[in-house]
């Protein structure tokens, strides 16, 4: 009611969020691009990489509807129920997924879980019915009123009459309120959830839709589904405290450009209406968020309606929706504008407080009176018009009455319903009543029950006490049976332990003793074998013994003879050795002595020949170098002698100087022809000095060839002299050459001439020197030579003693040697002839001996008698002694005597305790029976069997 008080929460900013659908079939057929790209961490949207936000939350193609209502709505419906006011809407260019996200995708769905498409509507409605059923909330009412705004009129689609004369509603203004008040609106109680799928059907059949361009089913009116929830809470004591909430969930008709939708006719009309509509709410949103003085809701009813929820005390939430086709381009930015300013608008929610019932009647009654008093004044008004003038006063006063009788209808239609709610939940409160009733009433039959069956279970338990008991003193019997048992049944083992051992061991005495038995026969039996056979062995010994050493004493002989003759050998050798080791050393010393002497006489000769040699060559270099200084001189001479004549005959007789000049050709012709003569001379007698020398390099060569072969030795030292001889040999070669070469050029050049003769002497000289050279080189290898001779002479004298002396001493050792052959010989021969003798002896003993042994053995071997004694003989029987048996153990006390009698048990209950008895007595049988009649079990079994569970042995015993 208008006088309800109101607690505020702190400012909060409207919630925007951004939902992409996915392409449409037209989209993809004309091959549009996605140009949105949804950034889910950022919250914000990409629009051809142009970024929004962030906003409160973004979902992409792929958010589902139950995604989407969890996300963004649920909380919201916690809040109506805390008494908040809450404002969902959706926005969007037309196509977009308004109706889809609010409504949903069928018509015909009868619950979210049946159809995944379900919209926001009807999950909140269902929402807010599970939610107030888990706060354990019983005392609610909730109505729902569902309007659309079309062409700025509004119409109740939930109203009974028929589409075409629907009445229109009127908006008033709360004057208590910053909202309005919708006057006549029908407020239908919704009693479950299926009631709501039923108006949301009965409302989509009534809105307005139509097809255009952009969407087949294209929303041509805002509508505004509103659910209204009372909570009542009864005070301890007993008041009633009330508490709204409301939720309005609004689909907005789609913003179009009239163009691209192709309206025409009334659908132009209708879009006209729409962005009107929905430019005055761009307006009211850009005046919120710039801090405007004046906010224009009073310029669409649309604006007025949702003044509440822009900037005043409601929660509200704005989903707006988009394409992601490129061809949307310019729509999708203006709502992302849309969308971002949005976001700035801060509202202060403010939760209606509790109020009493009685409060409110009396606020309804306040209300209803003065609303009565001011129609009564109003009316009376109208009644005192009656000039022309006043006519228009009285229109205005007319309308007064009216929207005061409107008014007042709404306040008692207001009455009305809240009459009406509480009448409900006083029916929801009787019920209640009459349940709580009948809990108490089960209450108290079950406390009844239940102090009957503690005293059952106080009996039970004595009943089980005394069992236990009786349990614990049988159980104390059976242990005890059980030790002593035990105990017997220790010895019991221990002595049967000893007796089997006393058993295995007479039979293994046994088993030795026929074993020891065959053992000593088969013992008995090799050996008589063994000694037949070392009899036999050592009797063939012998034998073979005795022609061995008789073959061996043969053999001996055979060597013995071999060594003499070898010995024999010896000397014969070592004599002939030492006279030919003589003989041949004699030899050796004077071929020493031969090649000693030749190599002087052959150094001597040599020597002397190579003197004559050098000399003669000397002399005639000598007499060559004479002979061409005198042809020089001679040439010279007539050279001058000419040169006079010519100058004379130049000087004398010029005319004749022709003749002159042949007879000078003349005789420059005789005279180069003399010089050719001379010059053939000095070659002739130079190509037989030099054939001279080659016949002296022969028998040089040859003496050199003589002397290697007769000593090689000697070569070694001759070598050296050897080969400056032969360089000796090339430069007179080479002299000769020149010299040869001289003559022919000094035919030609005086000049040359000259140069000949001076290098002639200078060759001469040089020819005298290497002569001299070589001449003392050969008497120093001569000297050296005869020095080797004379060493290499004494060194062989010296080795040839030594040679003498070791034959000598070689052949004494090869005469003693032999003697020592001989000598060994005959000690061989007879020393074999000895030990053959001895072993013969030896092994005749042997065999003797062998025999003798062997006899005895065999007498031995046949005296051995073995006794045989059965160990099993004259022992008492295998007999296992008797132990203690159950019989003789104390008897554990029956459990019946222990439990005493149980006349007073009945029915089931005397089932229970027969089975308790039963356990009991199967319990006890079983450690006394099992534990003494097994005795032989083993102690772990018998462990194992006691801590069996008790009815795994009744099953057993049972069976
Ligand atoms: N998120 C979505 N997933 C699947 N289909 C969708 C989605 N959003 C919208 N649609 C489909 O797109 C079409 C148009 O959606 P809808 O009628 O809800 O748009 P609108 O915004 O309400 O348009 P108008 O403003 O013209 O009423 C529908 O067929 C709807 O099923």
């Amino acid at each position: 009611m208008s006088s309800k008080k109101k607690t505020s929460e702190a400012t909060s900013n409207l919630r925007v969020a951004v939902r992409v659908r996915p392409m449409n079939g037209t989209e993809r057929s004309e091959k549009c691009s996605n140009i949105v790209k949804v950034d889910k961490v950022r919250n914000s949207v990409d629009l051809k990489s142009k970024p929004f936000g962030p906003f409160f939350r973004v979902y992409d193609s792929d958010t589902t509807q139950n995604e989407i209502y969890a996300d963004l709505v649920s909380s919201q419906i916690k809040k109506v129920i805390a008494g908040f006011n809450c404002t969902v809407f959706a926005y969007g260019q037309t196509g977009t997924g308004k109706t889809f996200t609010m409504e949903g995708g069928r018509t015909d769905a009868k619950s979210s879980s049946d159809d995944p498409t379900t919209g926001i509507i009807p999950r909140a409605v269902e929402d807010i019915f599970e939610q107030l059923e888990n706060s354990g909330c019983e005392e609610y009412s909730l109505r729902v009123s569902y309007v659309e705004l079309y062409n700025e009129e509004l119409f109740d689609l939930l109203a009974s009459s028929d589409c075409e004369d629907r009445e229109r509603l009127r908006i008033f203004d709360d004057p208590n309120k910053k909202g309005v008040i919708v006057s006549g609106v029908e407020e239908v109680p919704v009693r479950n959830r299926s009631d709501v799928y039923k108006l949301l059907q009965l409302g989509a059949e009534k809105r307005r839709t139509a097809a255009t361009l952009m969407n087949m089913h294209s929303s041509r009116s805002h509508s505004l589904f509103m659910v209204n929830v009372v909570i009542r809470e009864n005070t301890n004591s007993g008041e009633e405290l009330v508490k709204q909430g409301k939720l309005n969930l609004v689909d907005l008709a789609g913003s179009e450009n009239i163009g691209r939708s192709g309206a025409q006719g009334n659908r132009a009309k209708e879009a006209g209406s729409i962005n009107q509509s929905l430019l005055t709410l761009g307006r009211v949103i850009r005046s919120l968020t710039t801090n405007a003085q004046h906010v224009p809701y009073r310029e669409s009813k649309l604006t007025r309606l949702l003044q509440d929820s822009l900037g005043g005390s409601t929660i509200t939430s704005l989903i707006a929706t988009m394409s992601p086709s490129s061809s949307n381009f310019e729509e999708s930015q203006s709502t992302l504008e849309y969308a971002m300013r949005a976001a700035n608008i801060k509202n202060k929610p403010v939760c209606n407080t509790k109020v009493s019932k009685k409060t409110i009647l009396k606020e309804y009654s306040d209300e209803i009176e003065k609303l009565r008093r001011d129609l009564r004044a109003a009316r009376e008004k109208n009644g005192i018009f009656i000039s022309e003038e006043s006519h228009e006063e009285f229109q205005k006063n007319t309308e007064k009455v009216v929207e005061l009788e409107q008014r007042l209808d709404c306040a008692v239609d207001g009455l009305r319903k809240f009459a009406e709610d509480f009448t409900h939940m006083d029916e929801q409160y009787k019920k209640l009543f009459e349940r709580k009733e009948e809990l108490e009433d089960r209450l108290r039959e079950r406390l009844r029950d239940m102090a009957v069956k503690e005293k059952e279970l106080a009996d039970t338990n004595d009943k089980l006490d005394r069992h236990i008991e009786a349990i614990g003193v049988m159980h104390q019997a059976a242990l005890k049976s059980y030790d002593q048992l035990l105990l017997s049944r220790d010895a019991a083992e221990e002595m049967e332990t000893d007796i089997r051992a006393f058993w295995k061991k007479v039979d293994e005495m046994g088993n030795a003793d026929d074993r020891n038995k065959e053992m000593v026969e088969c013992f008995v039996e090799q050996m008589t074998s063994f000694v037949a056979k070392i009899a036999s062995q050592s009797e063939a010994l012998k034998n073979e013994a005795t022609t061995k050493s008789e073959s061996l004493v043969h053999e001996m002989v055979q060597n013995k003879l071999q060594i003499d003759s070898i010995a024999q050998e010896i000397n014969g050798n070592s004599e002939e050795m030492q006279s030919t080791a003589f003989t041949t050393f004699q030899k050796a010393a004077e071929l020493d002595k031969r090649v000693a002497e030749k190599m002087t006489v052959i150094t001597e000769e040599n020597r002397q020949k190579w003197d004559d040699v050098l000399k003669s060559c000397t002399d005639c270099y000598k007499a060559h170098s004479t002979r061409l200084d005198e042809f020089n001189k001679q040439l010279m001479d007539r050279l001058d002698e000419i040169k006079k004549q010519v100058s004379d005959f130049t000087e004398d007789v010029r005319p004749l100087i022709t003749e002159i000049r042949n007879t000078t050709f003349d005789a420059v012709e005789k005279r180069v022809e003399s010089s050719s003569a001379n010059m053939t001379d000095v070659k002739t007698t130079c190509s037989t000095m030099a054939q001279q020398l080659k016949a002296l390099l022969g028998q040089v060569e040859q003496l050199s060839v003589r002397v290697e072969e007769n000593h090689e030795k000697q070569t070694i030292a001759d070598q050296n002299s050897h080969e400056s001889v032969l360089s000796a040999l090339n430069s007179v070669e080479n002299v000769v050459q020149s010299l040869e070469d001289m003559a022919e050029e000094q035919c030609d050049v005086n000049e040359i001439d000259e140069q000949a003769k001076s290098d002639l002497e200078g060759i001469d000289l040089d020819h005298e020197t290497t002569v001299q050279e070589a001449r003392e080189k050969a008497v120093e290898k001569e000297l050296e030579a005869k020095e080797v001779m004379s060493t290499m002479v004494t060194e062989s004298e010296a080795n040839r003693k030594a040679a003498v002396k070791s034959f000598e001493a070689v052949s004494t050792k090869c005469a003693a040697n032999s003697t020592l052959c001989q000598s060994v010989g005959e000690v061989i021969q007879m020393k074999c002839q000895e030990s053959s003798k001895e072993i013969t002896t030896i092994l005749t003993n042997y065999a003797g001996a062998t025999k003798a042994d062997t006899n005895e053995a065999t007498d031995a071997a046949g005296k051995i008698h073995l006794e045989y004694v059965n160990p099993a003989e004259n022992v008492p029987p295998r007999e296992i002694p008797k132990y203690t048996m159950s019989s003789d153990l104390s008897a554990p006390p029956e459990p019946d005597t222990l439990l005493g009698e149980e006349e007073d048990v009945v029915g089931s209950d005397e089932d229970e305790l027969a089975k308790k008895k039963r356990r009991v007595t199967s319990y006890v049988r079983r450690d006394s029976l099992l534990d003494t009649t097994n005795i032989f079990l083993s102690p772990s079994t018998i462990r194992k069997r006691r801590e069996n569970p008790i009815d795994e042995e009744d099953e057993n015993i049972e069976n």
